[in-house]
């Protein structure tokens, strides 16, 4: 078997080359050509693929490490045969480490307490449903809006996102990108909701860069300088509008899910839907992939304030400052696109939350539910 792999895919080797010759790609670099007697493809989110790709290709398997399935034409595949599997939930947890991350760094630049705020969640799905628990457990107030899941399971639990928009400190955006249907996403934050938002608002999205508008984002920023804006997701990456970028308060470039666990995870996803796919049995595991991290505990000896626990905490695994900063930086001496695509090709090794192990002594015993409900394991 031939497969044709995205070379930003971990532990590729270990999770495809069993199946055959592994020919490794820049993502966005694939191209009809090199998959003419491929028979597997194995992307993450920057490679679309459809007919244009695949027409004239052997390709009978197509696999993404990736939660996010808008690159891929479902519909195509199906109509021809070809087997398909994406990574559900594989880089949730990163996700939400970011979240916290970016609004604990957030908290102590503006002057407020994270444990204090009514936070929003759209999308309450895979990524949405485990920050909702984390920051549930974490004590602060969260209002959910997933309209299809509503519909699904009923209204309880679930909140307009007029009501999000009027009441909340926080709106944080998980959803896929759809562009049609009544749920679409495409612009779900147009110009409308986004003026809506009360002064002092904070934005996040991690979801897809399509499910803001972002000309008007960039608009309520340039005039009224009224709301914080922490953008992971971007219109037309990796050419970004340098001047949303400019006015975000953390701009980073689509890596809220790149720990190396929730990569991995990703990898390990598909090499189980490949071996299923040829009716192989597999025993690798992610133990067997995933290196020990580098810093595996750290001890608290004095009962720090809980907001200042957790930052230090979460730094100590996942520092989102960094991020923004290359960021800025590799955009500034490559140019916007470039610079987006080297950041990402060249990610530091970053691990979850839960790869800490936090030994508390004395006094710091009163951080345990704190530390814990934020992902750390507590000793
Ligand atoms: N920034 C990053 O690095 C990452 C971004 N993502 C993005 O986040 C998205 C969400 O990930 P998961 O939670 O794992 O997906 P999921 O499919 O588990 O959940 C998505 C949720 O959004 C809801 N939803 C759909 N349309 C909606 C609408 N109009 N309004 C409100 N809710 C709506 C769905 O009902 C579902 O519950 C992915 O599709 C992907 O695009 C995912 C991983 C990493
Ligand atoms: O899983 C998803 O969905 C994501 O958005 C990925 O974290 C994106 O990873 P890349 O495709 O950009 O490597």
């Amino acid at each position: 078997m031939k497969l044709v792999v995205d070379a930003n895919i971990p532990a590729a080797d270990a999770c495809f080359g069993g199946f055959g010759e592994v020919i490794k790609r820049p993502g966005r670099e694939i191209s009809a050509e090199h998959l003419r007697d491929a028979d597997a493809l194995i992307t993450r989110s920057v490679t679309p693929v459809n007919a244009s790709l695949l027409a004239e290709s052997a390709v009978r398997f197509v696999g993404t490490c990736t939660i996010g399935i808008d690159h891929v034409d479902t519909h195509y595949l199906a109509e021809h045969d070809i087997a398909f599997a994406s990574a559900p939930g594989c880089n949730a947890e990163a996700v939400v480490d970011y979240v916290l991350a970016s609004l604990l760094t957030l908290a102590e630049r503006q002057g407020w307490r994270l444990l204090d705020r009514c936070v929003g969640i759209v999308g309450v799905g895979n990524v949405g449903s485990r920050l909702q628990a984390r920051l549930q457990t974490l004590g602060l107030d969260v209002l959910a809006c997933d309209p299809p899941r509503a519909e699904r399971e009923g209204e309880s639990g679930f909140t307009s996102l007029e009501t999000l928009i009027e009441r909340c400190d926080v709106l944080c955006l998980h959803t896929p990108l759809v562009s049609t249907g009544p749920h679409a996403t495409q612009h779900l934050l147009d110009a409308e909701r986004i003026n809506e938002l009360a002064p002092g608002t904070v934005v996040l999205n991690a979801g897809r860069g399509d499910c803001i508008d972002g000309l008007a984002l960039r608009s309520r920023l340039a005039g009224q300088n009224d709301l914080t804006a922490v953008l992971d997701v971007w219109e037309n990456e990796p050419a970004i509008d340098a001047a949303l970028h400019d006015l975000a308060t953390l701009a980073t470039p689509h890596i809220a899910g790149y720990s190396l666990d929730g990569k991995l995870r990703g990898s390990l996803m598909i090499h189980q839907a490949l071996a299923a796919h040829v009716n192989e049995t597999s025993e690798l595991s992610l133990n067997a992939i995933c290196p020990s991290p580098a810093l595996a505990s750290m001890t608290l000896q004095q009962a720090l304030p809980s907001e200042d626990a957790l930052r230090l905490c979460a730094r100590a695994v996942y520092d989102v400052r960094r991020d923004h900063e290359r960021l800025t930086r590799e955009a500034y001496a490559l140019g916007v696109a470039k610079g987006f695509d080297a950041c990402r090709v060249n990610y530091p090794l970053r691990r979850e939350f839960s790869t800490l192990s936090v030994r508390l002594k004395g006094d710091a015993h009163t951080l345990a539910p704190v530390l814990s409900a934020a992902g750390f394991r507590v000793e």
